[in-house]
């Protein structure tokens, strides 16, 4: 899908820089990406070696004055390096070269203030770049280029605050404040999902893998799918009917990306929790991409650490259109669970697959048993009711609950703490 570049296409130089000591970890490709993702006009691609970063410039000062020769001559008005800055490089940087310069956390920064979506994405994304320019304020151009507007100067960020660290302090403890409120509110939803029993099916994958397209064809709902990382900030929920499973809930979430500057971990973690409360996980994968293992990896590495890995995940291996001889199909483990599906989201190949897949899957995670609780477990017994999986309650003579449940494995792993499960005198299972 053609995507109208934001900013009409600020000409732009970007700097990638090869050293012996960083190791190799941006990608020059993926950063090209990332540039005319954001909208600029890549007028130079600049690859420098050196045997380590300066700490005035990054780079050394003979190739600044070559820059400087590069950036007049092409009329650049902006130069964006694939590393972290610190605030001085960016400012030296900017002097010696007399034009505006960002790094790659306010390169990416600008991406997601394009695309944050839904409130609480424009929260997050405001309150990342606060962040990121109260080390920023003194600078000659600010005040004029940012009424312009331009890459790493849009977004909610962009009043005129910025020459004032008060205003600035005030403005995000305010924006903390929005943000708790809006959790607030999406954990009373959730609440209230679990309550009516619907499962939630999240699609997680790395960034580009088409999770978008997926959702899309999936939900036929209006969600962007275009040929940019990051077309998706915020989570977005669609409700969709299964054929055995009815009701569920699908949510799409942000991709994920390698190197994430660590400011903005933060930033995606909120948005990826969403993921951490869900019934099952889709984990698309582009099939086609050479460094599809790196990526999946990445994207293990993140589930657990936002806790989402013991959740059932289902892997789709996307975009089969683009391989020779590979048909949609299922794969299954040794116990015939459905483990992988191969399909093509954009040609609406192997859909059916899918659907049937998380139908399976899905239906094969209920726990149907009777439990029998203490009077001591009673906050235990309260949760259950919360959740609206008792089927039957009686009190034997001992004053215990005996419990009838039916709930999702997931579920009742929450529920079920260590303590729980060490204390078997307080809670003995039966099997119906
Ligand atoms: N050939 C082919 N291209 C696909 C398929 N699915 C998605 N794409 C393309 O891949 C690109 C990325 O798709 P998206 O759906 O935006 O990917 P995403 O995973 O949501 O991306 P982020 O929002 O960056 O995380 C788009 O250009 C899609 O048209 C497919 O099955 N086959």
């Amino acid at each position: 899908m053609l995507f109208e570049r934001p900013g009409g296409g600020e000409k732009a130089i970007l700097i990638h820089l090869h050293t012996q000591e960083m190791d190799e970890r941006e990608d020059p490709q993926e950063f090209q990406e990332l540039a005319h993702s954001a909208g600029a006009e890549c007028v130079a691609f600049i690859e420098i070696s050196r045997y380590q970063p300066s700490a005035k410039f990054l780079i050394g000062s003979g190739k600044v004055e070559e820059l400087h020769a590069q950036v007049k001559a092409l009329q650049a008005e902006l130069v964006i390096v694939n590393h972290t800055l610190t605030p001085s490089q960016e400012r030296n940087l900017e002097r010696a070269l007399e034009c505006r310069v960002i790094d790659r956390t306010g390169l990416i920064l600008d991406i997601f203030a394009q695309r944050a979506r839904t409130h609480e994405g424009k929260l997050q994304v405001e309150l990342a770049q606060l962040d990121h320019m109260s080390t920023r304020l003194v600078r000659g151009w600010t005040h004029l280029e940012r009424q312009k507007g331009g890459i790493g100067l849009r977004g909610p960020g962009e009043t005129q605050l910025e020459t004032d660290r008060r205003l600035l302090r005030i403005r995000v403890k305010q924006l903390k404040q929005k943000l708790e409120k809006v959790r607030n509110q999406r954990e009373q939803a959730r609440r209230g999902r679990q309550r009516a029993e619907v499962p939630l099916i999240s699609l997680v994958g790395y960034t580009n893998a088409g999770k978008s397209t997926l959702f899309n064809e999936l939900t036929h709902s209006l969600v962007l799918a275009a040929d940019q990382l990051f077309a998706t900030l915020d989570p977005t929920l669609r409700r969709l009917e299964l054929p055995d499973k009815g009701r569920v809930v699908f949510a799409d979430t942000v991709g994920f990306i390698r190197h994430l500057p660590h400011k903005l971990v933060e930033a995606f973690r909120a948005t990826l929790e969403e993921s951490a409360n869900a019934d099952l996980l889709i984990h698309v994968i582009d099939a086609h991409e050479p460094e599809r293992m790196l990526q999946i990896e990445q994207v293990l590495k993140v589930l657990q650490e936002i806790g989402a890995d013991k959740i059932p995940l289902l892997e789709v291996y996307n975009k089969i259109d683009l391989m020779d001889d590979v048909e949609p199909q299922i794969q299954r483990d040794d116990n015939g669970k459905p483990q992988r599906v191969w399909l093509s989201a954009q040609n609406n190949q192997g859909l059916d697959l899918l659907i049937k897949a998380i139908d399976e899957l899905l239906s094969d995670d209920i726990y149907t048993g009777t439990l029998r609780l203490s009077p001591s477990l009673s906050k235990l017994r309260a949760r259950f009711f919360e959740t609206n999986s008792v089927q039957k309650e009686q009190i034997d003579e001992q004053g215990n609950s005996l419990l009838t449940i039916r709930i999702s494995q997931i579920d009742l792993s929450r529920l079920l703490t260590k303590e729980h499960l060490n204390k078997d005198t307080f809670l003995q299972e039966y099997t119906i």
